[in-house]
């Protein structure tokens, strides 16, 4: 299990006298997990994964890894974050790609190559061994991105909008490998703004808001619907629309009222005369 426990990591703005970034997080990440991390720009989601991966020095809280500081024992190295896409270089070819970050995460040349190999044979992109990331579509380029990952045998992933810009089909196809990895037995954190997308997918939600962690349990596709529970936690300033379409309707009956008496009025001055 990878557990964050109470982590914060707060930007302290003594200009503006604004503070921002995380407070108080708490995920259980378990293997064969797809926990879903949601929250709108800014809320502080990808502040929590750089504190994780150590790119961000965390105020307080723990990051267990089975139970240990997951600065020991190499714990990082089990743990692979997803890159978006626009981080590396677009002329690279992806198999010289793939054996540096091979190379990063300890894996052996020769095994990272067959690893390589097995899996774009399984993901059907075999084709493109050769090729650079520039060659390819933006579908492709993630779905080799994740392979790439992958070569490293991951026990947990953490994935940062993985299919942003990715059109409906692609985004279908990276959400399939998703669950295959889940499957086995890979603990997987996404964020996405494609609530739907999530909704068929994840088994555990949080919610972050504006820093703060405001919602955190299992999640039951059959019996809830995350825009709700989002729209519930959301501390957002959002339209009542029941109380809209009442005012409108107090309004027009109020307005349907004056009319009528006005209507009255000149009748009544009408006989009158
Ligand atoms: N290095 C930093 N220095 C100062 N403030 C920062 C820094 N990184 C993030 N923040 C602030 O922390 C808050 C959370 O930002 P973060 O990038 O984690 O949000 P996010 O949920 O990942 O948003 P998005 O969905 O847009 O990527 C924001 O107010 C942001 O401006």
């Amino acid at each position: 299990m990878l557990e964050i426990k109470n982590v914060s990591k707060i930007f302290d703005n003594r200009i503006k006298g604004t503070k921002s970034g995380v407070r108080n997080v708490s995920l259980k990440i378990m293997p064969g997990d797809i926990y879903g991390f949601v929250g709108d720009n800014g809320a502080g989601k990808s502040t929590l994964i750089k504190a994780v991966f150590g790119e961000y020095r965390k105020d307080e809280g723990e990051i267990l890894l089975d139970g240990v500081d997951v600065k020991k024992n190499l714990g990082l190295k089990r743990i692979a974050f997803f890159p978006d896409q626009s981080i590396y270089p677009k002329g690279i070819n992806v198999q010289e790609y793939c054996m540096l970050d091979a190379k990063i995460a300890g894996v052996k040349r020769a095994l990272a190559k067959e690893r390589f190999r097995t899996l774009l044979e399984k993901f059907g992109l075999s084709n493109y061994r050769h090729k650079s990331f520039k060659d390819l579509s933006a579908g492709m380029q993630k779905k080799m991105l994740l392979i790439i990952t992958l070569v490293s045998k991951p026990d947990y992933i953490f994935l940062d909008e993985p299919t942003a810009n990715l059109d409906v089909k692609a985004r279908l196809e990276f959400m399939e490998v998703i669950k295959f990895l889940a499957k086995k037995g890979v603990g997987i954190l996404i964020t996405s703004h494609i609530i739907d997308e999530l909704q068929e997918n994840i088994n555990k939600l949080s919610i972050i808001d504006n820093g703060n962690q405001v919602y955190n349990a299992d999640f039951d596709k059959t019996a809830e619907k995350i825009i709700d529970i989002y729209e519930k936690h959301s501390t957002k300033v959002k339209v009542d629309t029941d109380k809209m379409v009442d005012k409108i309707n107090v309004n027009s009956k109020h307005h349907d009222e004056k009319v009528n008496n006005q209507k009255k009025d000149k009748k009544a001055q009408k006989n009158k005369k």
